[in-house]
């Protein structure tokens, strides 16, 4: 392999504009750290796409990584349907460059003669996972690194079916990525096949989104809502979409309906962080809001936070909030006459086994695929015919309602979060309390949490997979004073009973995935981030609940277990 100093010396070649050419020299003469950290590896494909730091560099986000993307993606197209007219959609969000490459993207696509439908302005990622289905697309792009710092960006590529791509097709197209020579990327565009989209497509798009997330008009004239897009691209699409599903008590936390790609009013556009709703939360306590509702920069996660029992505003976690949804969703369908027992809801590997719960007192399976909403899309396109997707969603904020987009899509999620807050409030409840209703319905309360440790640069990338070798090699025995009874290993496909030594196969595919099982009933799963530098531990723990009026007691008992777990982890 060769060093990160060879590998940038082949970017001072005359294949790269002169401009790269001298912001590489300058990191020869004058940063080595920031040199190898630029060249030392490839930009992969992770959880949500490919995502990088912009600047110059293979292990960077620039006009050659993406071109190099892009020229493998329209080969491996031209290879795959290779009589037919082609067509690709690219969306972009509100980050710095991400107009510029949508473009230059659009260019290396018609360059080689494929057509390309590019909107004309930014729009969120759910909105291009519908326009590849409405349109016939054999394939959507959208550049955006999601909520990631500002200086990163991204490129999430999607299949014909409108999720973004899993194996084979991922693979296929970093071999064909790998085979290409920054002298074969063809950047000289064909305007002519390029035609921009817009107005029609947002509304189709926003009557999808109505038509899947409204079930009533009941209480939506009389729920206050505060809405943000955190700088983001949900501000051109989400309040339309409130109004023409009749909600009519919508306030934008106006400083924030801004775009911007220096997410200026916050420290992270991530509404997982509650940082990122303080403005919100800010504005709904001055106007009595019910219900606070944020958004990412591309518009695929959402935040939830509501008045708890005190009129305190609380913020729910992914975990929550998709019970509270499929849930409902599951009411709705079962009162419609839907229910056959063929249908499934989707969660991943890191969602709560709450869902398994709710899908077994509706009738209905519950299947789960690998982290990220690409594995959810998955299980819709293996069973498409045989069995019907409700919704899914995982640990992270976000959700998919029905199969119509692809990816989680917090535009048709806001609407029904907001429905069921609605309907609750007509009939003297709240979100808060839909909740606390589920777990007496199941009889078991959940609590669930997470901590990411930041790990920057190569050095964090090896200290994060050491740190998973150190857990296969060291398992704790005991987890918050209680043992360790059983170990899933994604990597190596197994299940590991520690009391009766016995071993199953895992039949998902492989990943750099740990979940540890404790005698009293807690998990707790580590993985790398597979979007960020970072490393992951995700905690779940549950206990009996009979009556809502102990729920606060249990509450507290399963957040202090909760502490504990995190001791073992915190380092
Ligand atoms: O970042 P987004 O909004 O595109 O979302 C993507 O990445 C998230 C974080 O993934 P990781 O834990 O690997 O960093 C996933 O939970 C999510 O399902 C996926 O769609
Ligand atoms: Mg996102």
């Amino acid at each position: 392999m060769s060093t990160s100093l060879e590998r940038a010396q082949l970017w001072l070649s005359d294949a790269y504009d002169a401009e790269t050419r001298i912001a590489v020299q300058a990191l020869i003469d004058t940063n080595p750290t920031e040199l190898d950290d630029s060249f030392y590896r490839d930009l992969e494909f992770g959880t949500g796409g490919m995502r990088g730091i912009m600047g110059v560099g293979t292990n960077r986000l620039n006009k050659y990584t993406l071109g190099s993307a892009t020229q493998g993606l329209a080969n491996y197209l031209h290879q795959e349907f290779p009589s037919k007219e082609k067509s690709v959609a690219i969306a972009y969000d509100v980050r710095h460059n991400s107009d510029k490459f949508a473009k230059m993207v659009a260019d290396v696509l018609t360059a080689n003669g494929i057509k390309v439908y590019l909107f004309e302005s930014f729009r969120p990622t759910p909105e291009l996972s519908f326009t590849v289905r409405h349109l016939g697309c054999d394939a959507g792009i959208v550049l955006t690194a999601s909520h990631n710092p500002p200086i990163y960006n991204g490129y999430k590529v999607y299949w014909n079916d409108g999720a973004q791509i899993v194996p084979p097709h991922d693979k296929a197209i970093i071999a064909n990525v790998g085979n290409v020579k920054v002298d074969e990327i063809k950047f000289e565009g064909n305007d002519d096949l390029i035609t921009y989209i817009g107005k029609e497509i947002d509304e189709a798009f926003i009557n999808a989104c109505v038509e899947n997330g409204s079930f009533t008009k009941e209480g939506k004239e009389d729920i206050k809502i505060v809405f943000t897009s955190i700088h983001g691209t949900a501000v051109a699409i989400t309040p339309t979409a409130f109004e023409k599903a009749g909600f009519t008590q919508v306030h934008q936390v106006p400083e924030q309906a801004i775009p911007s790609g220096d997410f200026p009013t916050v420290v992270s556009p991530n509404p997982e962080e509650p940082e990122a709703l303080t403005m919100a939360v800010d504005l709904a306590n001055a106007i009595g809001a019910d219900v606070v509702i944020g958004t990412d920069p591309d518009a695929d996660r959402v935040g939830v936070a509501t008045r708890n029992n005190d009129g305190d505003i609380v913020l729910l976690n992914g975990n929550q909030m998709n019970t509270v949804l499929a849930y409902y969703l599951l009411e709705k369908w079962q009162e419609a006459g839907k229910l056959t027992g063929k249908e499934f809801i989707g969660s991943t590997i890191v969602t709560s086994d709450i869902f398994y719960d709710i899908a077994s007192k509706f009738g209905v399976d519950c299947k789960v695929g690998l982290t990220g909403f690409k594995w959810i899309a998955d299980m819709i396109r293996t069973f498409e015919g045989k069995e019907k997707f409700i919704g899914g969603g995982e640990e992270s904020f976000g959700f998919m309602v029905g199969d119509f987009i692809r990816d989680k899509d917090s535009v048709t999620t806001a609407l029904l979060v907001s429905e069921i807050a609605a309907v609750a409030k007509a009939n003297g409840s709240s979100l808060y309390n839909k909740l606390i209703d589920i777990y007496v319905g199941i009889g078991k309360a959940y609590q669930e949490d997470l901590i990411s440790i930041v790990k920057p640069g190569k050095e964090g990338a090896e200290l994060i997979a050491n740190m998973m070798v150190d857990f296969r090699l060291n398992a704790p025995k005991e987890l918050a004073g209680s043992k360790v009874i059983r170990v899933k290993d994604f990597q190596s496909s197994i299940e590991k009973n520690l009391i009766t030594g016995e071993e199953k196969m895992i039949y998902i595919p492989k990943s750099n995935v740990l979940i540890f099982y404790t005698e009293d009933g807690s998990k707790v799963a580590c993985r790398p981030s597979g979007t960020e530098p970072k490393i992951k531990y995700y905690f779940s723990v549950s206990a009996d609940l009979q009556t809502k009026e102990n729920y606060i007691e249990v509450q507290k008992n399963l957040l202090a277990k909760i502490e504990q777990l995190k001791v073992d982890f915190n380092k």
